[in-house]
């Protein structure tokens, strides 16, 4: 069985937040000072790694080779969105997947981190250090564009709940914290730690900020490899330019020498010189792989030099954007006058047959051989018990704060008490009044549940969780765990499979996996329990209310809290 943390369980139409002033570019350029002097020595927290000494932990290469993606669906058939393309990425550095809209970068990004769509198939050879294995739990972290925090938390709240959650119960909840507040140092967030995140109706803090919050609890459990969807979408220049210098720090840590893969859309000049290496797409194929500060010269080599004080990237962007060439025809590109599709055409060629594109081959089947096999891959989370009692504390907070969630209702609740009291008051004991008594049981459960619909959006995120889990054949039952009284998601739930191979398997590989926008977080669900949580009486037989349309036959069903039908289940988390 799974629990599923909501992330999006009641995002407030309106909050109170906190007046913190907003972090300022002169307030990062402090921040990254007060870093490198909290970066001194120190002892290494359990879980950074077990031992006193600060030792260079093992990073993790990345290869791809040949890697072919398509699509397919029923109206246009299979198209092709990746072809062919081969690259690595080395610790310690910051490669950058760079290319027109559309071009299928994050479509690349997702095929390293392995979480394609159902309707893409893939081919070609991706290793971690040599070897074909699963990205599990705690080794990778993958950072999506949009950022998925609950509006109505403080920075510090935000990130110390997820280092609740996130890190083994093998830490202490002391050692959780500091870890959390070493990561909020790491991003430079420790100005804003005190400001709530915001969100639609209410200024929190920036989005530059949010971005690196996204990052900081996604990097909590120190993933060796980490990836990132247009880390710098929606910020200006100079909170791009901070961000990514925060991302760069965080490759060349002192002892995890981290892999970073970013896609990324428009870099500025400075953004750009923090790229280590650079993948440049169009149409799903290479224009040129290899280092960023080399990528000029090769557009040059071919003819299209950049203009003197052009930013690099705008240039080898604009040169390899095909969509506006109508604006050629009628004039309005400027001094290019060659189509579009001619100028790839010749890069394409040109890099197929360099010494570039063969160098790169050459790196990749030297790193594919590298054995670096003593990688720890297994990393643990929170218990569940643990996970429960966050999540409920976390979860009361939000509900607190949000005004239209909590005190708005109530305040329905006791005006509608008022106005029904009004109405049907002094019925007396008549004939009559036995119909009266019954409309005024019938509207109170008609408005209950109509209040109750407003919580039907998170269910339903937490519904394509169980989704994804249920589609596997060895789930033979799954639940949402949900508020016996509002029907609402509490934002966990449970799957239980078939037995306790299956469950050690799922726990392993699925870990960390994205379903929907999150990363699973699996756990088993112990110990078993004939009662109830929190010694509630043991659940009904669930009625079952959400058909899994599956070869096998599980059936995802709504049930009264939390209890274990028995010790094959685990416990899952987003
Ligand atoms: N699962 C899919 N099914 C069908 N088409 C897809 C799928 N995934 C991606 N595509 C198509 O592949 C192409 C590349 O998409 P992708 O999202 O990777 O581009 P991108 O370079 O990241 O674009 P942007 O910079 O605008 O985000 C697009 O035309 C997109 O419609």
């Amino acid at each position: 069985m799974a629990c599923l943390h909501d992330e999006s369980v009641s995002s407030a139409p309106t909050r109170a937040y906190e007046t913190k002033p907003q972090q300022s570019v002169i307030d990062l350029e402090a921040t990254t000072l007060e870093m490198e002097a909290f970066r001194g020595p120190r002892k290494m927290n359990r879980g950074e790694g077990e031992g006193v000494a600060q030792k260079e932990e093992i990073g993790i290469c990345l290869t791809w080779k040949d890697v072919w993606v398509t699509a397919s669906n029923k109206k246009n058939g299979s198209k092709s969105i990746l072809q062919r393309l081969t690259g690595y990425a080395k610790p310690g550095q910051l490669l950058a997947i760079m290319g027109p809209s559309g071009c299928g970068k994050s479509t690349l990004l997702d095929t390293l981190a392995g979480r394609l769509g159902s309707n893409t198939r893939q081919a070609g050879e991706i290793l971690i250090n040599g070897h074909k294995q699963a990205l599990s739990y705690g080794t990778s972290a993958y950072v999506t564009q949009d950022d998925t925090l609950l509006t109505t938390l403080t920075v510090r709240e935000a990130v110390h709940y997820s280092a609740q959650l996130q890190l083994p119960d093998t830490m202490s909840k002391e050692e959780k914290k500091e870890r959390a507040d070493f990561t909020i140092r790491e991003m430079g967030l420790q100005d804003a730690i005190n400001t709530r995140i915001g969100g639609w109706g209410c200024k929190g803090i920036s989005g530059g900020q949010k971005k690196r919050v996204s990052i900081c609890i996604e990097i909590l459990t120190r993933p060796k490899l980490l990836f990132l969807d247009e880390p710098t979408s929606g910020l200006d220049s100079a909170a791009s330019y901070y961000v990514m210098k925060r991302i760069v720090a965080l490759a060349q840590n002192d002892h995890i020498q981290r892999t970073v893969i970013a896609s990324i859309h428009q870099p500025s000049s400075e953004v750009f010189q923090l790229f280590n290496n650079l993948c440049l797409l169009s149409s799903g194929k290479t224009v040129y792989f290899g280092p960023a500060s080399a990528a000029s010269e090769f557009f040059a080599s071919n003819g299209f030099p950049c203009p003197p004080l052009m930013n690099p990237s705008d240039h080898l962007l604009k040169t390899i954007n095909k969509d506006f060439d109508q604006d050629i025809e009628v004039g309005l590109a400027g001094t290019k006058s060659m189509p579009t599709e001619e100028v790839i055409h010749i890069l394409l060629n040109s890099y197929k047959s360099s010494e570039r594109n063969q160098e790169v081959q050459n790196e990749v089947a030297v790193l594919s051989k590298k054995d670096t096999s003593s990688l720890d891959m297994k990393r643990g989370n929170a218990g569940f018990l643990n996970q429960c009692l966050v999540l409920t504390k976390r979860s009361f907070i939000n509900m607190y704060r949000d005004l239209g969630y909590y005190w708005l209702r109530l305040v329905i609740y006791i005006a509608l008490a008022i106005t029904l009291a009004t109405v049907f008051y002094d019925l007396g004991t008549s004939y009559d009044s036995i119909k009266d008594r019954g409309s005024l049981v019938a509207f109170i459960n008609g408005f209950i549940t109509f209040m109750t619909i407003g919580g039907f959006p998170s269910f339903v995120e937490v519904m394509k969780n169980l989704y994804c889990l249920s589609i596997s054949p060895s789930v033979r039952d799954a639940k949402v765990v949900t508020d016996p009284n509002t029907a609402r998601s509490k934002g966990y739930g449970f799957v239980k499979f078939s037995d306790e191979n299956e469950r050690n398997r799922a726990m392993t590989e699925m870990n960390g996996v994205y379903c929907s926008t999150r990363p699973m977080r699996i756990s088993a669900a112990t110990p078993k329990k004939t009662t109830g949580a929190y010694g509630a009486p043991a659940a009904p037989v669930p009625k079952p209310v959400y058909p899994v349309p599956a070869y096998t036959s599980p059936v995802v069903q709504v049930q009264p809290p939390d209890y274990d039908v028995n010790n094959t289940t685990v416990s899952l988390l987003y």
